[in-house]
């Protein structure tokens, strides 16, 4: 059985049609990458998944686990395991760093939540008391963020632009934790227009002017993606014949 199902999802907003007709499957243990240009409604779908304000009102179903769970709040998906990290303002925003993993981590130990920090290259020592807040530079939010997203140990992970506002090594090291997550038995999806993010993904989708233009490994989406969608000839909308020759 998939993770999680999306069928026939639509989403309009201010009369825009953002997502058409998406069906996707998510299986168990890998990781995905959700890839396309900008304004391709990727994050508008993985805000549909994570069930956030201003995107309830779809057309289709969403189900985990078997589970359909469009009526569902964001608290109630995230008990079932689902996470969105990298949203703003982020969760629990001027919590110290200490009470954001506790809260995070609901159930799980101060210890396993200093891992989690140590894990995605920050000291405990230096970051528990700092808050979360302005003062941290955005790559070191985004590290607490996927620190409390390691101790939350969700069932699926759905990670918005891992590569954004980070330099290399922070890259490099989020990387690092995703394949970690893998192995813990999180499935990953990476939301990104970049395809150096997609090659750290088992899987793909591409999207395009908000529908599914195509799902497979990233052998398969890599070549198709990189050579048809940066310049993008056909803006935003793929000529008939094309989808589907990579
Ligand atoms: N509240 C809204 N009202 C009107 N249009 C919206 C709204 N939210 C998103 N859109 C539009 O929907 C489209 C998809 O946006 P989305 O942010 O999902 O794309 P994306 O693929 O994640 O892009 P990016 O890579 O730039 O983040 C864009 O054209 C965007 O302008």
């Amino acid at each position: 059985m998939a993770l999680l199902s999306v069928r026939h999802l639509s989403l309009t907003k201010e009369g825009k049609t953002i997502l058409h007709d998406v069906c996707l499957d998510i299986e168990p243990g890998y990781v995905y990458a959700v890839v396309g240009p900008n304004g391709a409604g990727k994050s508008s779908l993985a805000a549909v998944i994570m069930g956030l304000h201003g995107y309830r009102e779809i057309e289709g179903e969403i189900i985990f686990e078997g589970e359909r769970i469009n009526d569902l709040s964001i608290d109630e998906r995230a008990r079932r395991g689902i996470t969105l990290a990298w949203q703003e303002p982020a969760r629990f925003d001027g919590l110290p760093v200490r009470e954001y993993l506790r809260l995070s981590a609901k159930g799980h130990s101060d210890e396993e939540a200093e891992q989690a920090l140590m894990l995605v290259g920050l000291d405990p020592a230096r970051y528990l008391t700092r808050k979360v807040d302005q003062t941290l530079s955005g790559g070191e939010r985004k590290r607490v963020e996927l620190a409390a997203v390691v101790a939350m140990r969700p069932k699926l992970a759905l990670l918005d632009e891992p590569d954004s506002g980070v330099d290399i090594d922070a890259v490099e090291r989020i990387f690092d934790v995703i394949r970690y997550l893998k192995e813990q038995g999180t499935t990953v999806v990476l939301v990104t227009h970049s395809a150096h993010v997609l090659t750290h993904a088992d899987r793909a989708f591409l999207m395009c002017n908000g529908k599914l233009l195509r799902e497979g490994t990233v052998e398969e989406i890599l070549p198709y993606f990189s050579s048809r969608c940066y310049p993008c000839n056909h803006p935003n909308s793929p000529v008939p014949g094309e989808v589907g020759s990579a």
